[in-house]
C-alpha cells in the first residue's frame, strides 16, 4: 500500500471528477476522454492502490448545460456553455477538496482547468499550479488568434483576461508567481509578451533538455513553493508529452516530454507530499487511430496514478 501524496490529504479518498467538455476547441472527441480513462480501468487501478474512489461522470450536467444559442463573445468561442460547465463543476471541486478529498479531474479540453484550479483555489487560497502543457493557455480574449478558450484558463485564472461577460464570475485566484510552466514548446506571440511582463517562471522543452528533468522539478518548486509548505495543484495536459507517447490530442506538437520525464513530474510532486489535486486533460480518443488512443488513454491513466502515489516506496 502506498503512502498518501499529501499532508493536507487526511485519508486514502480520492474524488474522481469527469469534465467532458469540448466547447473550448473544435475537435470532437476530447468529450470522451474521462469516460474512457474510466472504461479502461483506472477507478480499479487506484482502488488496487488502496484509494476510496468517488466518481462524478457529469456526462449529463454537461449536455444539460449546453445552450441553445452561443454566438462569440469579444471573439471566444463557446463561451456561455464553457462558462456554465466550468462553474458549475468549479464548485464540485471546491468541496470535494474541502472534505479532505484529493481531486482528480479528468477531461475533456483544458478549458476544465477554470473548474478545477477555481475549485482548488477556494478551498486552498495559498496553493500553487504546475502547468505541464506544451501550451502556456494564457491568452487572453483580445490576444487569443483561435478564440479557442482552452488556450485562455490562465488569463481568467491570474485576473490578466480583459473583462468578458461569460466569466466575471471567475475569481483572479492565481497569483503569476505562484504559477510555473514545465514542457512549453508552442507558445503564441501575445503570449510571450505576457509571460514577459508578468515575470512568469516557464520551463521550455529547451529547458528541460539543458537542465534534465529531475532539476527543472526542483528548480520549479523552489519559486512557487521555496518553504515546501503550499498545497500543490498539476494540471497535466497530455500534449506535454511528446506525440509518439500520446498522440490522441487535438493540439500535438513535437519534441515533447518522454514517457519517464511526464511520469517523473508526477512522482516527484507526489512525492513532496503537498500534491492535493491534478488534472489529466485533452485526452481526444478520437484521433488518430485505435491504437494510438488505446496508448493515450493507457499513459492517461498511468500518470494519474503516479500522482496518487504509486511508485514511491
Ligand atoms: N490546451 C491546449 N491544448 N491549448 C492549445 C492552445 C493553442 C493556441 N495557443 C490557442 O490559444 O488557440
Ligand atoms: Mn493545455
Ligand atoms: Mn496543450
Amino acid at each position: 500500500m502506498t503512502a498518501t501524496p499529501s499532508k493536507f490529504i487526511k485519508s486514502k479518498d480520492v474524488a474522481v471528477i469527469g469534465i467532458p467538455i469540448n466547447a473550448g476547441q473544435p475537435r470532437q472527441g476530447v468529450e470522451k476522454g474521462p469516460a474512457k480513462l474510466i472504461e479502461f480501468g483506472l477507478l480499479n487501478q487506484l482502488e488496487e492502490m488502496g484509494w476510496k474512489t468517488h466518481h462524478t461522470s457529469n456526462e449529463e450536467l454537461v449536455v444539460k448545460l449546453q445552450p441553445k444559442h452561443d454566438p462569440d463573445v469579444l471573439n471566444l468561442k463557446q463561451p456561455k456553455w464553457v462558462s456554465a460547465v466550468t462553474k458549475t463543476i468549479s464548485e464540485q471541486v471546491r468541496s470535494s477538496a474541502i472534505d479532505g478529498k484529493f481531486v482528480l479531474t479528468l477531461g475533456g479540453d483544458h478549458s476544465l482547468g477554470l473548474a478545477s484550479v477555481s475549485g482548488v483555489f477556494a478551498a486552498y487560497p495559498d496553493a500553487c499550479l504546475i502547468w505541464v502543457d506544451a501550451h502556456s493557455d494564457i491568452n487572453t480574449p483580445a490576444s487569443s488568434p483561435s478564440g479557442n478558450i482552452h488556450g485562455c484558463p490562465i488569463a481568467f485564472l491570474t485576473g490578466i483576461a480583459e473583462d468578458h461577460p461569460d466569466f466575471r464570475w471567475v475569481k483572479p485566484c492565481l497569483d503569476a508567481q505562484r504559477l510555473v510552466y514545465i514542457g512549453l514548446r508552442d507558445i503564441d506571440d501575445g503570449e510571450k509578451k505576457i509571460i514577459k511582463e508578468k515575470n512568469i517562471k516557464a520551463f521550455s522543452m529547451h529547458h528541460v533538455d539543458k537542465y534534465g528533468i529531475g532539476k527543472v522539478v526542483d528548480i520549479a518548486l523552489d519559486h512557487v513553493n521555496p518553504d515546501r509548505n503550499r498545497p500543490i495543484h498539476l494540471s497535466f495536459d497530455v500534449d506535454a508529452l511528446d506525440p509518439s507517447v500520446a498522440p490522441s490530442t487535438g493540439t500535438p506538437v513535437r519534441g515533447g516530454l518522454t514517457f519517464r520525464e511526464g511520469h517523473y513530474i508526477c512522482e516527484a510532486l507526489a512525492e513532496t507530499g503537498l500534491l492535493v489535486s491534478a488534472d489529466i486533460v485533452e485526452v481526444n480518443p478520437d484521433l488518430v487511430d485505435e491504437m494510438a488512443a488505446f496508448q493515450t488513454i493507457q499513459v492517461g491513466c498511468s500518470l494519474a496514478r503516479c500522482c496518487l502515489g504509486e511508485s514511491l516506496l
